[in-house]
C-alpha cells in the first residue's frame, strides 16, 4: 500500500513536482537529493528512459525523504510492474478504459490526465476526481482550467507541459489546480553537467515564489 492517497500526493508536490528522464543511473540519487533539499519532494520519473525502472527502484532505497512516481505509464503492464517494485504513484500522459480500471485495482495512487472535457467524463465514471491536464500550454493552459471549474468543480489539476518558471504562479492561483508539473526545475544541461547545487537554487526559487 502507497503511503499516500493522491490526495496528499498532490499537496505535498505544491508548487511544483519535477518531470524527469533521467538517462544515466549515476544521476538519480545526486538529482533527487538536490531537488529534496530546495524543498520538491515528489518527483515524476518518466519511463521514457532504458533506466528509468531502476532509477525508481533506487530512489526508493537510498532517498527516503522523497516520494518517488513514475510517469508516461502508457500499459497495464507497466502500472503493474511499478506497483510491485512499490513506486509511491504513477502518471500517464493521456489515458485508456484498461489504465482506468488497472489504477483502481493496483495499490498506489494513478492520476490519469486529460485534455479535454470528454476524457475527463469518461475519468469520473471510473471514480476519479483528480487529473493531470496535458499538455497544459497547447490546449488553452489557464483559460482551459478556469473553463473546467464550471460544470466540473470539485475536480482538481496538475496542469503539465508547457509550465515554466514564467508561468506557474499563474496556474497556482486557480482553486482547481493543486500543483504544476515541469521540467524546467531541472534541465537536462545542468543534470549532464552536475550542477546539482545550482538545481537546488532552480527548486528553492520556485518554492520561495509561491511563498511571497
Ligand atoms: O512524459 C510524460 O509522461 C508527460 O506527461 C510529459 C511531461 O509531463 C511533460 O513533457 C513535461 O513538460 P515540460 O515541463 O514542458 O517539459
Amino acid at each position: 500500500m502507497s503511503r499516500y492517497n493522491v490526495e496528499q500526493i498532490l499537496n505535498l508536490a505544491n508548487p511544483v513536482m519535477p518531470v524527469l528522464a533521467i538517462s544515466e543511473l549515476d544521476h538519480a540519487v545526486p538529482l533527487a537529493r538536490a531537488l529534496a533539499e530546495g524543498g520538491l519532494k515528489v518527483l515524476e520519473i518518466t519511463l521514457r528512459t532504458a533506466v528509468a525502472m531502476d532509477v525508481i527502484a533506487l530512489l526508493k532505497q537510498q532517498v527516503p525523504e522523497v516520494i518517488v512516481g513514475a510517469g508516461t505509464v502508457t500499459s497495464v503492464a507497466q502500472l503493474e510492474a511499478l506497483d510491485r517494485i512499490g513506486c509511491d504513484f504513477a502518471i500517464s500522459p493521456g489515458t485508456t478504459d484498461a489504465l482506468l480500471c488497472a489504477g483502481k485495482e493496483v495499490s498506489m495512487p494513478y492520476l490519469p490526465a486529460i485534455a479535454t472535457p470528454s476524457e475527463l467524463m469518461l475519468g469520473l465514471q471510473h471514480g476519479y476526481r483528480h487529473f493531470k491536464f496535458f499538455p497544459a500550454e497547447t490546449y488553452g493552459g489557464v483559460k482551459t482550467l478556469k473553463a473546467m471549474a464550471g460544470p466540473f468543480a470539485d475536480i482538481r489539476f496538475c496542469p503539465t507541459g508547457g509550465i515554466s518558471e514564467s508561468n506557474f504562479e499563474d496556474y497556482l492561483k486557480l482553486p482547481n489546480v493543486m500543483c504544476v508539473g515541469g521540467s524546467w526545475v531541472a534541465p537536462t544541461a545542468m543534470v549532464e553537467a552536475h550542477e546539482w547545487s545550482e538545481i537546488t537554487r532552480l527548486a528553492q526559487q520556485a518554492v520561495a515564489k509561491t511563498k511571497r
